[in-house]
């Protein structure tokens, strides 16, 4: 199974730390402002599954309808919607997005893609300003899956994200990767480490 998933959500939320730790187990503090798309594999039920996951600092496009933006909600097969649990910003426009994408794919008629939508930076609980509840409540509201994380403090629960997409997607005929149509994206893990700037789009 090959599937490919969009990591979206405001400026500073934790978009890179999440993707990085799920390749790398590793938090590592401050991250390049590097589109990106990482692939990683690993073996769930003696089956290998290969997640190419696309990472991409935030910019106002993130939340328009620009055609970088319709082209990654038309390449993805699911959905990681981060924010910080400390700035109810970024937890409002998690909302807009999940009606952006689902209209989207309503039109590309493939409107049951899955969402996971994810509260971040969970160690900083004194400085919380969205409660767990409302995250909850969002995911009820919306049809979409929610988790907690500290993407600084825990692999396992950044690891439960993805592995949980990938058992939503099981049963759905995922092994066709679509070609992006355009070269020079994929980045190499040592262009985060190293904090290269790119000015790809
Ligand atoms: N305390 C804490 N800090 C975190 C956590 N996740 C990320 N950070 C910090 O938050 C800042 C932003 O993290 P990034 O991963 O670069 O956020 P991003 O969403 O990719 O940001 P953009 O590229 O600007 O869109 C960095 O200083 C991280 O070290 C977390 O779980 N806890």
């Amino acid at each position: 199974m090959e599937a490919n998933i969009v990591v979206l959500g405001t400026e500073r939320v934790g978009k890179s730390a999440l993707t990085v730790r799920l390749l790398t187990r590793r938090f590592i503090g401050e991250y390049g402002d590097v589109e990106s798309i990482y692939s990683h594999s690993f073996a769930v039920d003696g089956r290998e599954v290969t997640l190419n996951v696309w990472d991409s600092p935030y910019s106002e496009d993130s939340s328009g309808e620009t055609s970088l933006f319709e082209k990654k909600v038309q390449w993805a097969d699911a959905y990681v919607l981060v924010y910080s649990i400390c700035d109810r910003a970024s937890f409002n426009s998690v909302g807009r997005l999940i009606q952006t994408i689902r209209s989207a794919k309503v039109y590309l008629n493939a409107d049951k893609a899955p969402i996971v939508i994810v509260g971040n930076m969970r160690d900083l609980h004194h400085r919380r300003t969205v409660l767990s509840e409302e995250g909850r409540l969002l995911a009820l509201n919306t049809d979409c899956h929610f988790y907690e994380v500290s993407a600084a403090e825990n692999y396992h629960g950044v690891l439960m994200v993805f592995h949980g997409l990938v058992d939503r997607m099981k049963d759905a005929k995922l092994t066709t990767k679509r070609p992006l149509g355009f070269k020079g994206i994929v980045r190499s893990m040592s262009a985060v480490f190293a904090r290269r700037r790119t000015d790809s789009f």
